[in-house]
């Protein structure tokens, strides 16, 4: 469902730096291309990301779901003169596609791409980070903020996307409550009594949880 009324959020993106001709060419590549181009975060989403990136100057991201690499790409936009993202995708159909716009954008030397199930890769990876986005089976959304807050710096940003999923988090926008709702609730509601952080729900576009460590 659209949250907000289309011709707001047309204003919205209208009062929005535009995406830059490559994100542009991606997000079209993307939609007429690629399956479930739904996923992908889009134009206000993307400039949000790249906004937070902005404001934190992150020296470590980890993004969990690459997708075809549009949010990476707006993730990386903050990262300082050191800065390396990981991402991380199961899908290995993607790669080549993912790899030749990081290419394009000149962040080969910043951006790595891991291909392999989130949970084992990140147990890999043995950095302090700064900036988590949280976006791939939403089933797995506790186990990953569980694995990574414990490695985030004091200060560190933890954002995960579908929290409201699709307006089905209440209870007059779902028919019944199915198991995967259920799961989008239990999680907000973890993040939202966990004393080690402080946390935000951002309305945008599907929702996403703002949670800072402590
Ligand atoms: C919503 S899409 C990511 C969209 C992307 N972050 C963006 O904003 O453009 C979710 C991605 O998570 C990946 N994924 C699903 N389960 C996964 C898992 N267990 N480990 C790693 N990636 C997974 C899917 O292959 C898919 O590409």
């Amino acid at each position: 469902m659209d949250f907000l009324d289309p011709d707001l959020n047309a204003y919205a993106e209208a009062h929005t730096s535009p995406e830059t001709p490559l994100l542009h060419r991606l997000n079209r590549e993307t939609h007429l291309n690629v399956m479930k181009p739904r996923m992908l975060s889009g134009h206000l989403q993307g400039r949000t990301l790249a906004m937070f990136s902005q404001m934190l100057r992150p020296r470590r991201i980890l993004e969990i779901g690459t997708y075809t690499g549009y949010s990476a790409l707006c993730l990386a936009e903050g990262l300082t003169e050191d800065g390396v993202l990981h991402t991380i995708d199961v899908n290995d159909e993607l790669e080549d596609m993912v790899r030749s716009y990081i290419a394009e954008a000149g962040l080969e030397q910043k951006i790595q791409l891991h291909i392999g199930q989130a949970a084992d890769v990140i147990t890999t990876l043995d950095e302090q980070w700064d900036l988590v986005f949280i976006d791939a089976d939403k089933k797995s959304n506790g186990l990953y903020y569980d694995m990574v807050l414990d490695k985030m710096r004091p200060g560190g940003f933890i954002l995960t996307d579908n929290v409201l999923w699709s307006g089905k988090v209440i209870e007059k926008f779902r028919p019944k409550l199915d198991k995967n709702t259920e799961l989008v609730l239990d999680f907000n509601r973890k993040v939202h009594e966990d004393p080690r952080v402080e946390n935000l729900l951002l309305p945008i576009r599907d929702g996403i949880l703002v949670a800072r460590k402590k």
